[in-house]
């Protein structure tokens, strides 16, 4: 299974991120927020500067969902049964999605407040 080539490469991340939209619906939420992102920015007319860390926090929130869903996908495969461990494997990882999530609703908020003139 090593040394694939690019194109296969890019088909098997896509199966991932494919595979996350059909099964987790808190991914589908994020990737319509991340799209609807540059139509916010256009209208909100912000710097390049606001552009590249709206993008870039956007764009960790779903790669956070898909490394917690890659973790919950493997742990239920290998070990379906309920053990403390587990949970806190679990917990750990919907943690980082959630204190991810915060900062990108923090960006989200300073930048609006930017673009109205409040904040410089
Ligand atoms: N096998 C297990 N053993 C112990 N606790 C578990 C186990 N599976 C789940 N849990 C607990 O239940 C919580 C929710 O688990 P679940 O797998 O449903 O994750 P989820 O984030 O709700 O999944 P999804 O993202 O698919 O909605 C976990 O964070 C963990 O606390």
């Amino acid at each position: 299974m090593k040394n694939r080539g690019m194109r296969q490469r890019l088909g098997f991340a896509w199966e991932g991120i494919a595979a996350a939209w059909r099964n987790e619906r808190s991914f589908r939420i994020q990737t319509i927020f991340a799209l609807a992102l540059p139509v916010a920015l256009l209208l909100l007319r912000v710097s390049a500067v606001w552009w590249a860390l709206c993008l870039i926090i956007a764009l960790l929130v779903l790669a956070a969902e898909l490394f917690n869903t890659a973790l919950e996908s493997l742990i239920d495969h290998l070990h379906p049964e309920i053990h403390p461990a587990i949970g806190t494997a679990k917990d750990c990882a919907a943690g980082a999605v959630l204190l991810l999530s915060a900062g990108a609703v923090i960006v989200g908020v300073i930048v609006v407040l930017v673009a109205l003139g409040v904040l410089s």
